[in-house]
């Protein structure tokens, strides 16, 4: 199995490749690696954090307080005395708002992401979001043009910088409420370093206020004050010859190429009848079954049927859900759902991409989750995919081991703006997943 045997790095693993210099640990879970990673910690949580200080967020000071009250750390602020007025940029720079309906400004955004966004630590692949994926991530149900917003150069009009929110229903417990789920920030890698991330990070939060919205939900390779949850990638190697061809992954000790091959086979069809995509006259069932799912989560969407026709209708190289029909009572008892976000490989004479499904949101309720997310991995290897990534939360943590999925190298934290929850949680009481 990949879990002792070999390391993985994707920049989804590794969005701590980061600005502060922390070194990730190594896959593995030796008592070095712990070790390591425990210290890391240690030493996150003492730093200054200058921006994140003064914001309302959970300061590593309070953590496990558990006297402090759960929800809004700050009441709302009259409308009337939200900023108005952009906050300040360098001179050079100014703030623009993208129409990612634009052809040339979804071109732009897709540039500046793909030279810029996340890498792994070891800068070996980049996220490469598609322009299809882009539009549809940023533009749910109900979204805000003004929340897509880039800043340019001046003089050459050249994007530098990006950040976005969209809306969302967030449960937290037995309270919905109002967030923008913030994404994609990225400053181009000349202009790092400049303190120009809190500018944005203050600019979205002012244009957020202005739609009267107080609350927000974001997910970080790095460490801030403070994560409501830390999660892990685990990886499933679906084309191994490549992923270890590209230094995805390494040969285990004592394996040879073709025993690798052979340890990942997967057959050619689906094992579970009735199992098939998803279609538009299945929405209704669909969002009765994962709102019914998602319930016993601390954190989750609130999915109403127009969110679940926008996130999980399948759509081609974006998103794509398959879900199982009875044969017999036709009822659907049972769904999965994968997202596509492929890396760049950078510097690779043979191979300039890895294509990465990422499991997204799955219920069973008849079907086993084991045998309905083999099902995923069938469809995802037969679509050539490379690899199918998954988060140890929700109920993940049952089928990780057993479908040979190994674990990655890095975290993925994931926090609340100005909403306190008053324990660290575990992956596997979160129901949310950011994209
Ligand atoms: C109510 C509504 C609220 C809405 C807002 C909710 C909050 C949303 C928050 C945003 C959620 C984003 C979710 C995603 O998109 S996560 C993906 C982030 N993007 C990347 O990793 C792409 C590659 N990296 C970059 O483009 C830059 O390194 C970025 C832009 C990340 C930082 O640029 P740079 O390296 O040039 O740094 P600086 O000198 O300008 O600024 C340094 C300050 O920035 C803090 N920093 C660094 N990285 C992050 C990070 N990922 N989230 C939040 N804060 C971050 C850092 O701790 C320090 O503050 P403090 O430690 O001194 O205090």
């Amino acid at each position: 199995m990949v879990d002792n045997n070999s390391s993985s790095n994707s920049p989804a693993e590794n969005q701590n490749a980061n600005p502060d210099g922390n070194l990730p640990s190594e896959s593995g879970n030796t008592t070095i690696d712990a070790l390591a990673h425990k210290v890391q910690e240690s030493l996150s949580l003492s730093k200054r954090h200058k921006f994140w200080e003064t914001q309302p967020v959970g300061q590593f000071k309070d953590l496990g307080d558990a006297s402090l009250p759960e929800g809004p750390i700050e009441p709302p602020t009259p409308l009337s005395e939200v900023k108005q007025e952009p906050y300040n940029l360098p001179n050079l720079y100014e703030w623009v708002t993208c129409d990612m309906d634009s052809e040339e400004t979804c071109n732009e955004v897709y540039n500046l992401l793909t030279n810029n966004y996340v890498e792994d630590d070891e800068n070996m692949f980049r996220f490469n979001y598609s322009k299809e994926f882009l539009r549809w991530a940023l533009c749910p149900p109900g979204y805000f043009r003004s929340w897509h917003i880039g800043v340019r150069v001046k003089s050459s009009k050249k994007l530098v910088a990006f950040i976005t929110g969209v809306p969302a229903k967030i449960r937290a417990r037995d309270t919905v409420v109002n967030m923008a789920e913030i994404n994609f920030l990225c400053v181009h890698k000349k202009l790092r370093s400049k303190r120009l991330a809190p500018v944005m990070i203050k600019e979205v939060t002012r244009r957020v206020h202005l739609e009267n919205i107080w609350q927000a939900a974001y997910t970080a390779g790095v460490i801030l004050p403070t994560p409501v949850s830390t999660c892990q990638y685990w990886h499933r190697s679906l084309n191994p010859k490549k992923l270890i061809d590209v230094g995805f992954s390494r040969l285990g000790a004592r394996m040879t190429m073709s025993r690798t091959i052979k340890l990942y086979k997967l057959p050619d069809s689906t094992v579970t009848p009735g199992f098939r995509k998803m279609e538009l006259h299945d929405v209704p069932a669909v969002t009765r079954l994962l709102r019914n799912y998602l319930s016993q989560f601390i954190v989750a969407p609130d999915f109403d049927e127009n969110d679940v026709e926008h996130w999980l209708l399948p759509k081609e190289n974006v998103v794509d859900s398959y879900l199982v029909e009875s044969p017999e009572t036709h009822e659907i008892n049972d769904f999965c759902s994968f997202y596509t976000l492929p890396s760049s490989i950078l510097g690779n004479q043979n191979y300039s991409t890895l294509k990465a499904a990422y499991s997204y949101y799955n219920v069973s309720t008849k079907t086993p989750l084991l045998q309905l997310m083999n099902d995923a991995l069938i469809v995802a290897k037969r679509n050539d995919y490379d690899v199918f990534n998954a988060l140890d939360v929700m109920q993940n943590e049952s089928f990780l081991k057993e479908l040979k999925f190994g674990p990655g190298d890095g975290e993925l934290h994931y926090y609340l703006y100005n909403y306190r929850i008053n324990r660290v949680l575990r992956p596997s009481e979160l129901g949310l997943v950011l994209l």
